[in-house]
């Protein structure tokens, strides 16, 4: 079994004050393994952040399920989502979405202070995790006091702090400069490693080449897959970037 399986989600928006209606995802379908590293590449508006939020329960589907371990997202009662979102899911934003008032410690350990995990178990599970990261030395500064790479790592430790079943990054890379990239996905590639299930959103093919497979979103689909196999992070690259020219010189829209 599949640890995600997407089926027939589909995802119409409705204008508040007009009967506007906007064809977010068609019909999307596709199921990520156990232990896989999935990327979803796609122009602007074709439909990626919509996919995501559904997947993250921050948003409702309009037609379609989403399943996690074989149980419907949909069966979450709503008291309980905030919880399953905190303990099942980790999440990786562009923008980092770390608290400026907590120190690096605290933003990377608030998932378990709001779950009321034991002090003792925090600090346990803190300390690999910084160090893995290369963070140790600095989770006692504030976000403004380290790089953009760096917080971005810390936004990693505090997904990873709550042993998520699945790392959801959306455009994890899109603020931080080449080095910075380049470090953050040997970071992600060795999470994933170790086991970690990770789907991310990217624009960024370098940043895609990391992951073991990537999915082409267009119009609200899916419309093409590509697995890296045995190839070199290069090749892989060079595979995602003929696949782009390939598919979006095919026409979108309006052919
Ligand atoms: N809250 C909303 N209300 C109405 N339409 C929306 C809403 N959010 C997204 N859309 C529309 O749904 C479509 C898909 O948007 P989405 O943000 O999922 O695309 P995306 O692939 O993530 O784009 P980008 O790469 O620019 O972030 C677009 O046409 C967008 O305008």
């Amino acid at each position: 079994m599949a640890l995600l399986e997407i089926k027939n989600l589909k995802k119409v928006y409705t204008a508040r004050f007009s009967n506007q209606q906007t064809e977010a995802l068609s019909t999307v379908n596709f199921s990520v393994e156990k232990g896989e590293f999935v990327s979803i590449m796609g122009e602007s508006g074709s439909g990626k952040t919509t996919l995501l939020n559904i997947i993250s329960t921050l948003d409702e589907a309009t037609g379609g399920e989403v399943y996690l371990d074989g149980k419907p997202l949909s069966n979450i009662k709503d008291k309980e989502i905030s919880a399953f979102r905190r303990n099942t899911l980790g999440f990786v934003f562009q923008d980092f979405n770390l608290l400026d008032n907590f120190t690096i410690k605290d933003n990377i350990l608030l998932p378990l202070v709001l779950s009321k995990t034991p002090v003792a178990e925090m600090e346990e599970r803190l300390i690999p995790i910084v160090r893995k990261l290369g963070i140790e030395a600095h989770i006692n500064k504030y976000p403004y006091e380290v790089s953009g790479g760096q917080k971005q790592r810390v936004a990693v430790a505090r997904a990873l702090i709550t042993q998520p079943k699945i790392i959801l990054a959306d455009e994890p890379t899109g603020a931080l400069d080449s080095k910075a990239s380049q470090n953050l996905m040997e970071i992600l590639k060795g999470i994933n490693e170790t086991g970690q299930t990770i789907l991310m959103v990217t624009h960024s093919t370098r940043a895609a080449s990391f992951s073991s497979r990537v999915l082409f979103i267009r119009d609200g689909s899916v419309y093409h897959e590509i697995y890296r196999g045995e190839q070199t992070s290069d090749e892989f690259m060079e595979r995602i970037s003929q696949s782009l020219t390939v598919l979006s010189s095919r026409g979108g829209k309006d052919e």
